[in-house]
């Protein structure tokens, strides 16, 4: 399916930029065009469609982002001021913070078009996210990982959401099967902070959610670790905040467990004055 975020080539804004990519097929479900919806979990607003359950989250793709450049350049091999497509201000900002002298340009449409922009040398190099050139199966993209430590994803980034209408049970019942309670528990504590900082798709913040095990010298567990910046639009401003919390996800309540960790970093850089930068980026 065609989503306006495929074909909508106006710089984005606030408002008219909530769900582009979503809408279209949430919509086509409503109507009972289909029966199962397949989203990227970052393009989903964190506010739910009061018909539609999102009910899986299949295993999720790498998080991280990539710099696409025609030779495939590391960031710190960039020509000063190399000239950035890149729409997104969590991108912006991070880029910004480890190199001021870039000039970074907004680029709109689907990965299609960003890259044929970037070739027709509008663009040094783009931001691109691993997983969509992954699914694309764009193997041969010249293109570098961004460490993580230097670009924080989106919340979701890398993760499908699944969605049925809420009122279809054999949809609900068959498709909840695919869910990967470990991904859905690290989307829902970075979903649970990006809504609690009231932060749209726009804002920028990154946040990574992880699970691990632990078994040395204790009883086996896994722990969820969430970590998230918000940054000011120039990139000179960072807020980091992190926490861990013990997850069994067998339990009833691990949902919960997750949401809490992720109310509670958002509290962190609340406190350390995340939310003037957030206001300022609106
Ligand atoms: N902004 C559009 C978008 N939505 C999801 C992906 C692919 C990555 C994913 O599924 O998380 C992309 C492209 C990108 O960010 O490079």
């Amino acid at each position: 399916m065609v989503s306006s975020g495929d074909v909508d080539m106006r710089p984005i804004d606030g408002k008219r930029s909530v769900g582009v990519f979503t809408k279209r097929i949430q919509q086509a479900l409503l109507d009972d065009e289909g029966d199962v919806a397949v989203h990227s979990m970052k393009d989903l607003p964190t506010e739910a469609h009061p018909r539609l359950r999102m009910v899986a989250s299949p295993a999720r793709e790498t998080v991280a982002d990539c710099l696409v450049s025609p030779r495939g350049l590391e960031l710190d091999a960039l020509p000063n001021a190399a000239r950035i497509g890149t729409g997104s201000r969590r991108r912006a900002a991070q880029l910004l913070k480890l190199r001021p002298d870039l000039d970074v340009q907004p680029i709109r449409g689907n990965v299609q078009t960003r890259l044929q922009k970037m070739r027709d040398g509008e663009y040094d190099a783009i931001v691109l996210a691993a997983a969509g050139i992954e699914r694309l199966e764009m193997h041969d993209l010249p293109r570098v990982e961004l460490p993580l430590e230097c670009m924080l994803p989106a919340p979701g980034q890398g993760a499908l959401a699944i969605e049925v209408r809420g009122d279809d049970a054999d949809a609900v019942a068959v498709v909840s099967q695919i869910n990967v309670p470990r991904s859905t528990a690290c989307t829902l504590a970075e979903r649970t902070l990006l809504s609690q900082l009231h932060g749209g798709c726009l804002a920028p913040i990154a946040a990574l959610g992880t699970v691990s095990d632990v078994s040395a010298g204790e009883e086996p567990h896994s722990v969820l670790h969430l970590v998230a910046r918000v940054l000011s639009l120039d990139g000179k401003v960072c807020l980091e905040s992190e926490a861990d919390t013990m997850l069994d996800v067998a339990s009833d309540d691990w949902q919960s467990t997750a949401n809490a960790l992720g109310r509670q970093v958002a509290e962190m850089l609340i406190d350390q004055g995340a939310k003037p930068l957030i206001e300022a980026g609106r």
